[in-house]
């Protein structure tokens, strides 16, 4: 890849000062969380698409004729003409950053031909999540694992000096771990946690769930969803850690002086987590209703679990990334609240909301989540996580 951009410091206001000024490609750019991004990266102060990507049915064909358009805005004019290119990275050349809303079946070894062509991948997909040389980032909650970046360059075979791959996490995942985290921040480490979820159809991509099945029904069941909540759980709200070479192999990589990290899967205070996942027939928008218990005792009342709500806030924030909440969780009184279509759209989709937060008489407390599964579930929060990356020096721009 070429990068003949001039270096430009990374600060919210010297970078939004350079309008466009870090050229970024979108793989999967058709499908439903692609749309997403391209909504979104029409307006972005940093970052300009310079590159589509999608299947060999899509490529060669412009954009407006290849895509499903379903997004309640037009398509942006600046992409209706672009022509879309295979996933390849010889067609992104010139860009530094890729975001990927790529199908889970093909995303690996593609993902992977990025990072090796030295760009910063930005994934959405399941591929690389249990990876341990790749973090599983919630922007709000733990882009601190973005410390594992070198240790994944230099075991990469060959070692590479720019590429890398973030994935963000699934979304429902996402919506509840914001809350969660915002607890442990508060109140110190959670025991254990029960969520019921209502998955929006859109969380399946399209065509989807046949309108057969979910018109006028709700089905209980979200292939690897559960499996997939309960251990993403632990990696987010778990920390980095030092550790040791585990084979010869390694070992011969490691230079002298460079200190081995792993991710830590809550392992200090061990976290049970227990999912269930239902698909309901709601367009955009997961619910989940959540009851949690706190290591320490006594526990926080509802009142005190809504204020910390209510205030938290993140380093996203503080850093100046553009495209985070300005309010992370927004916490509601009304008895009725959140709901789907009232409250998915807030903020544009960056925050989650919470209400219902009550005494539960099993565990210790227990609410309910909403947040928007191809915005903060998904786009949003990979975008957050590059702008991130940016300041904190990741991606060189
Ligand atoms: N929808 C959501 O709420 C969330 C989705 N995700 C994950 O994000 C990813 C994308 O999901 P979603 O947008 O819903 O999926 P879609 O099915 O809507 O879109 C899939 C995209 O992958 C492209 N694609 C398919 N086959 C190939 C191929 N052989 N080579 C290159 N590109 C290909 C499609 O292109 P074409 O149009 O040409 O077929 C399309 O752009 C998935 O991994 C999903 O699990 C994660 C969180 C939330
Ligand atoms: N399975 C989620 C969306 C998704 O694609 O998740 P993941 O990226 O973890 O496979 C849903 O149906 O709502």
């Amino acid at each position: 890849m070429s990068h003949s951009h001039t270096h430009i410091t990374p600060t919210p206001t010297n970078l939004a000062t350079n309008p466009g000024s870090i050229p970024v490609g979108v793989l999967g750019a058709t499908g439903t969380v692609g749309q997403r991004f391209l909504v979104l990266l029409s307006a972005h102060p940093w970052f300009v698409v310079r590159a589509l990507g999608a299947s060999p049915r899509s490529a060669g064909k412009r954009y407006a004729d290849a895509v499903k358009w379903k997004q309640t805005t037009p398509i942006p004019s600046e992409y209706r003409d672009i022509k879309v290119s295979e996933c390849k990275p010889e067609h992104f050349e010139g860009c530094k950053i890729v975001f990927s809303g790529l199908d889970a079946d093909v995303a690996g070894p593609i993902e992977s031909a990025f990072r090796a062509a030295e760009l910063a991948v930005f994934s959405n997909s399941k591929n690389y999540r249990r990876d341990p040389n790749v973090p599983l980032i919630v922007p709000y909650v733990n882009p601190s694992h973005l410390s594992i970046i070198p240790q994944q360059r230099l075991l990469h075979s060959p070692p590479l000096n720019r590429g890398f791959i973030v994935t963000n996490a699934n979304c429902s995942t996402t919506g509840y771990v914001i809350p969660l985290h915002a607890l442990e921040k508060a109140f110190g480490p959670l025991d254990c946690v029960m969520v019921t979820t209502l998955q929006a159809v859109s969380g399946a991509g399209y065509p989807g769930v046949p309108v057969l099945d979910i018109f006028d029904n709700v089905v209980p069941y979200i292939g690897g969803e559960e499996e997939k909540i309960e251990w993403e759980t632990l990696k987010i709200l778990g920390g980095v850690v030092p550790s040791e070479p585990e084979d010869g192999q390694v070992q011969a990589a490691v230079p002298a002086g460079f200190k081995l990290q792993k991710f830590d899967m809550h392992a200090a205070h061990p976290l049970r987590v227990s999912a269930s996942c239902n698909r309901v027939p709601v367009l955009d928008g997961h619910t989940e209703c959540v009851s949690v218990r706190f290591a320490r005792r006594p526990p926080p009342s509802p009142q005190q679990v809504r204020e910390a709500l209510a205030a938290f806030s993140c380093e996203a924030q503080t850093l100046g990334a553009p495209s985070a909440a300005v309010k992370v969780i927004r916490v509601h009184e009304e008895p009725d609240r959140p709901q789907p279509r009232l409250d998915r759209y807030f903020q544009d989709g960056a925050g989650v909301d919470v209400g219902r937060v009550r005494q539960c008489p099993v565990l210790d407390v227990k609410f309910v989540v909403l947040s928007n599964n191809v915005s903060i579930g998904a786009a949003t929060s990979s975008i957050i996580n590059a702008e991130v990356a940016v300041l904190k020096g990741v991606v060189p721009v």
